[in-house]
C-alpha cells in the first residue's frame, strides 16, 4: 500500500512541479498517470523513490515513511521499490540473466555484486521470471541482441527480481511500435494484479492507459485534476487534463495512428492468405 499525503515539489529555479498531491494505492492495483508536458508526472515518481526531495507532504510504502530516512535506511527502502525505464537501462554487454540478476544487488553483500555470484535461489527465481516475461529460452543471450519488446521483459523481470512492494514505471512503451506496447502494457498489468503489486505507469499514450489501466490520474500543472476509473475519462475530463487545443491535436494523432495500423493488420492478412 502506498499513501502519498500532500506532496509539494518546489524547484530551485521556483518552479512549483507538484501542489499538494494526494492519493493511496492499494495492492495490485495499476494506476496510469497522465497529463501534459511538464505536469509533474516525473517530478511525482521521482518524489516517491527519493531521487527528488519533496518539499512538503508524506510519502509511505506499507507504512515506512520514505520522506524522512537516512541514507542507509533509504538505500534499503529503494530494493523494495522496482523501477521500469523507457529506455531499458539495461547493461547491454550482460546476459540477459545477469541484467535479471542485478535487480539483486541492493540485497547481496558487496563481494558477491563484485564477482556477481548470487546464491542459487536468486537464479532459481530469475529462471522463474524469465519464463513469466516470455524469454527463459533467452536467458544465456546478451542484452543487445534482443530486440526493444524483449529488453522491456528483461527490464519487468529485473524490476521483480528485487521482491519490489511497488512497482514505478516511467513511460515504459514510449520506444515500442504499438502492437508490442499493448503487449508490455498487458504483461505489467497481468503480473501487478496476479502478485498484488501496485504500480505507477508514467504514461504519455491515453488509449493504452485507458485500455489497461485500473484507474487513472491526471495531473495539470502540479495538481491532481482528475482521479478515477478509465471508463471515466470522458472527452470534458481530458480537456481538463490536457487543454483544448492539446487533447484535440492527441486525438487526431490516435486516429490516424489506429488507421494506420488497421490498414497494416489489413496487408498482412492479404499476405498471409497468399
Ligand atoms: N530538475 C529540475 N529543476 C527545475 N525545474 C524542474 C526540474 N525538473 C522538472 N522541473 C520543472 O517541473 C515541472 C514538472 O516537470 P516534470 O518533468 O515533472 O513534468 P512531466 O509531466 O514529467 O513532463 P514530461 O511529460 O515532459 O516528461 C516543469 O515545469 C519542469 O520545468
Amino acid at each position: 500500500m502506498l499513501d502519498v499525503t500532500r506532496l509539494s515539489k518546489t524547484y530551485r529555479t521556483g518552479d512549483q512541479a507538484l501542489s499538494d498531491v494526494s492519493f493511496s494505492l492499494p495492492q495490485g492495483q495499476v494506476v496510469g498517470l497522465i497529463g501534459p508536458s511538464g505536469a509533474g508526472k516525473s517530478t511525482l515518481i521521482r518524489c516517491i523513490n527519493r531521487l527528488v526531495a519533496p518539499t512538503t507532504g508524506s510519502v509511505k510504502l506499507n507504512g515506512i515513511e520514505l520522506t524522512t530516512l537516512n541514507a542507509r535506511d533509504l538505500r534499503k527502502a529503494r530494493r523494495r521499490i522496482g523501477m521500469i525505464f523507457q529506455e531499458y537501462a539495461l547493461v547491454e554487454r550482460l546476459s540477459v540473466m545477469e541484467n535479471v540478476l542485478s535487480g539483486r544487488l541492493g540485497y547481496v553483500p558487496f563481494w558477491r555484486s563484485f564477482t556477481r555470484r548470487f546464491p542459487g535461489h536468486d537464479i532459481a527465481r530469475a529462471f522463474q521470471l524469465l519464463d513469466r516475461v516470455g524469454l527463459a529460452q533467452h536467458a544465456d543471450k546478451r542484452a543487445d541482441a534482443l530486440s526493444g519488446g524483449q529488453r522491456q521483459r528483461v527490464g519487468i523481470a529485473r524490476a521483480l527480481e528485487q521482491d519490489p512492494e511497488l512497482l514505478l514505471v516511467d513511460e515504459p512503451t514510449a520506444s515500442l511500435d504499438p502492437r508490442t506496447s499493448r503487449q508490455i502494457m498487458r504483461l505489467i498489468t497481468e503480473i501487478c494484479r496476479e502478485s498484488g503489486l501496485p504500480a505507477i505507469v508514467n504514461i504519455h499514450d491515453v488509449v493504452l492507459a485507458q485500455a489497461f489501466t485500473d484507474r487513472i490520474i491526471g495531473l495539470r500543472a502540479g495538481r491532481i485534476v482528475f482521479d478515477g476509473p478509465p471508463s471515466a475519462l470522458s472527452h470534458d475530463v481530458l480537456t481538463t487534463i490536457y487543454g483544448e487545443e492539446d487533447w484535440n491535436a492527441m486525438r487526431k494523432g490516435t486516429a490516424e495512428q489506429q488507421d494506420a495500423e488497421a490498414e497494416a493488420d489489413a496487408a498482412m492478412q492479404v499476405l498471409a492468405a497468399q
